[in-house]
């Protein structure tokens, strides 16, 4: 079998493009362009190049930037203070804080801090909540991405069995909730490093969404022939980034999703929907 390619690259392309006539058209009526904030703690190169990625990708939609980098052993209380100030920042539109954060600060008491309606990664709580009480909210990037590339390259998705591997904030535990609102319908079954017989829940899935962080972790041999598989862990490695799919899946799935190129670059446009979206409704508000 031949997997078909699940581009993100292109189809985030597509989705810069139309993000970026709503931003000339919000820049129009405000008089400012909405504004993106990043907050970043420490010098690892992985967050480095995610951020410096971020900022270009508004730099190109004509959304302003705001950048503000700690050094990696900032203080609680010297993020909070970050944080104090982009909400109160009526240039920032919407901002992330870059995670992980270094292990000695405490993540929830900081994402908890941020403004829910300026939260751009759609990780403060309340916005959690709202997405599980399934009420409107600004969407975790990555799972937000994730649906909007089957979507758009027709991968059926209601009713289907979804396996999705690891538990983490960013993907593993909001896709869920995603994937079941009923607009998507899709049945979850969420895996992480406790799961017995992984294997067998991948081969009972339609859609794999891999999150592990364990490089080459999914075989094809674990595959449903014509599954779509979707590759979101990454590894950095002396022989460079090493996704959670193993190459040969490629040989069994129908759909294939790489990294790169698959739900990485979904994950940067989905963050420009957020805040063109946080601007648009501060415009119908006023
Ligand atoms: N506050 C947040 N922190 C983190 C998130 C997030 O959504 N919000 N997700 C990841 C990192 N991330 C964005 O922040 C991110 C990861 C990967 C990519 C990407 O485009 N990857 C490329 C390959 C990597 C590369 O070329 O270096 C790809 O898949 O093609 C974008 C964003 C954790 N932290």
């Amino acid at each position: 079998m031949n997997a078909q390619l699940l581009d993100g690259k292109a189809t985030a392309a597509d989705i810069r493009r139309e993000l970026t006539e709503r931003v000339a058209k919000l820049t129009a009526t405000n008089g400012r362009p909405p504004g993106l904030g990043t907050v970043l703690v420490g010098d690892d190169p992985g967050s480095h190049a995610y951020v410096a990625g971020k900022h270009r990708d508004c730099a190109q939609a004509g959304i302003a930037s705001i950048r503000r980098d700690l050094p990696a052993d900032a203080s609680q209380q010297q993020v909070e203070e970050t944080i104090d100030e982009l909400n109160a920042d009526p240039a920032c539109t919407g901002y992330i804080v870059q995670l992980p954060l270094p292990r000695h600060l405490d993540t929830n008491a900081v994402l908890e801090r941020m403004d829910p309606a300026k939260d751009a990664d759609g990780l403060h709580p309340v916005n959690l909540g709202r997405l599980t009480l399934g009420v409107e909210a600004p969407l975790p990037c990555t799972p937000r991405g994730i649906v909007e590339l089957l979507r758009r390259h027709e991968v059926p998705f209601a009713g289907a069995r979804v396996c999705v591997i690891g538990r983490g904030i960013t993907v593993g535990r909001p896709i869920g909730l995603l994937l079941t609102r009923r607009s998507e319908n899709a049945t979850v079954t969420l895996c992480h490093t406790g799961t017995k017989g992984l294997a067998w829940h991948v081969r009972e899935a339609d859609i794999v969404i891999a999150a592990a962080g364990s490089p080459g972790l999914v075989t094809k041999d674990m595959l449903r022939p014509g599954a779509a598989v979707l590759d979101v862990g990454i590894t950095r490695t002396d022989q460079g980034l090493v996704g959670d799919i193993h190459p040969d899946a490629a040989q069994v799935a129908g759909w294939i999703a790489p990294m790169p190129g698959g739900v990485g670059p979904m994950t940067r446009a989905m963050l420009l929907a957020n805040v063109v979206e946080a601007a648009e409704r501060n415009a119908t508000a006023i």
